[in-house]
């Protein structure tokens, strides 16, 4: 006799998927997104630009290498849930210090498995990422019209400002010092710049990669004043990665980030930095129909025409179209065409969508630290 289903996923169009619960019980509501990558599902979890969203996994064997310490890019998983295909195995690998299902489960977080994630995934491209309610009950009771309506009433990621949620709630100094891959990548230079990095949701990987480039980080909130970044007096400004919609929280942070351009100070952006940093600049932002999440997206460097493969996660874009004179499209995705970093002509101000710190290829897209840091060693002359 075929199991009893322990989770239920209920899209808003009242699409419904049965499968097996994992992780922790409860029901998650969010909107949903698919996530191409091979590897890297723990960074996913824990990625707090997931904020809000339920990621399932295209590929099918997740879980495998268990979970660690040293891969957590925050201090909690901050997507809502997840949803495989297979359940997750034991796992096997020298790092691991647990499994995948009590990991999630000691966070609060639920997982799926035995979903046809292709079919999700196709329902997610054609009709855009589904808002949806994400249910695990051990006892496989559902009220599936109730968790219908709970996904229908979910007002979606469009004018949300979860970068509150998850910014940190006091500055704070990035000293973590033993980490580096085996290759030296990630080996910290003496530190000579000293860098304000505003967290709208930053990514731990982005702060050691900073460090990593010789910058003496110092991180503070989202709603960071101007006057908070001068205090500090810094030789560079970094702009994090973070959930939600630029726009939302751009309407705080972007006056801030213009401040931070009309100072002369270099300027860098990742994902939701780099949003805010083009709507600073005159640009708008628009939602996608299911973005770009996964680890193997191409890019088109237009300086030489380079292509970077690089790990992507967000649901919003620049409009290229609104870019005004005096800014420089820098790279333009090779899936969609879409905008993929920008520059302000003649200042090193510059920010990228993709993720840099990601190394999914292995470290392609790294130098846009060291071109960071070359830009302030350029100031100190
Ligand atoms: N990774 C990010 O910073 C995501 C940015 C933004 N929340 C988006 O979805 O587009």
């Amino acid at each position: 006799m075929p199991q009893k289903p322990t989770a239920c996923l209920a899209l808003a169009d009242g699409t419904i998927f049965m499968g097996r619960g994992f992780g922790a019980s409860g029901v998650a509501v969010a909107e949903l997104c698919f996530n191409t990558a091979m590897t890297g599902y723990q960074e996913i979890m824990t990625d707090p630009s997931y904020a809000g969203q339920v990621v399932t996994f295209t590929f099918p064997h997740i879980g495998n290498t268990g979970v660690n310490p040293e891969d957590d890019e925050t201090t909690d998983p901050v997507a809502a849930g997840m949803i495989v295909k297979w359940d997750p195995t034991d796992p096997s690998n020298w790092r691991a210090t647990s499994d995948l299902e009590s990991w999630l489960a000691s966070r609060g977080r639920i997982g799926m498995g035995g979903v046809d994630t292709r079919r999700l995934t196709r329902a997610i491209r054609q009709q855009g990422a589904p808002h949806v309610a994400l249910a695990h009950d051990p006892d496989g009771n559902f009220d599936i019209e109730a968790l219908v309506a709970k996904a229908r009433a979910f007002a979606g990621l469009v004018g949300m400002d979860l970068a509150g949620q998850v910014t940190c709630a006091q500055s704070y100094r990035w000293n973590e010092t033993k980490w580096a891959w085996p290759d030296g990548f990630g080996t910290q230079e003496a530190p000579r710049h000293k860098v304000v990095a505003i967290d709208y949701g930053a990514k731990r990987n982005i702060l050691r990669s900073l460090a990593s480039v010789g910058c003496d980080v110092t991180v503070l909130p989202a709603t960071a004043t101007a006057e908070d970044v001068k205090a500090q007096n810094p030789d560079g400004v970094f702009l994090s990665n973070g959930p939600g919609d630029p726009a939302a929280t751009g309407e705080y942070a972007v006056p801030v980030i213009r401040e931070m351009v009309d100072s002369g100070v270099p300027v860098f952006g990742i994902c939701l930095g780099h949003q805010m940093l083009a709507m600073a600049l005159g640009a708008k932002t628009i939602k996608m129909n299911h973005g770009h999440h996964g680890a193997n997206h191409p890019v088109r460097r237009s300086r030489d025409g380079k292509v970077e493969i690089t790990s992507m996660n967000h649901g919003f874009t620049v409009d290229a179209q609104s870019l005004p004179e005096g800014v420089e499209e820098t790279h333009v995705s090779l899936f969609d065409g879409s905008n993929c970093g920008i520059r302000l002509s003649g200042r090193p101000v510059f920010s990228v969508q993709y993720h840099p710190e990601a190394s999914p290829g292995p470290h392609d897209s790294a130098y846009l630290f060291d071109e960071f840091a070359a830009a302030m060693d350029a100031r100190h002359g």
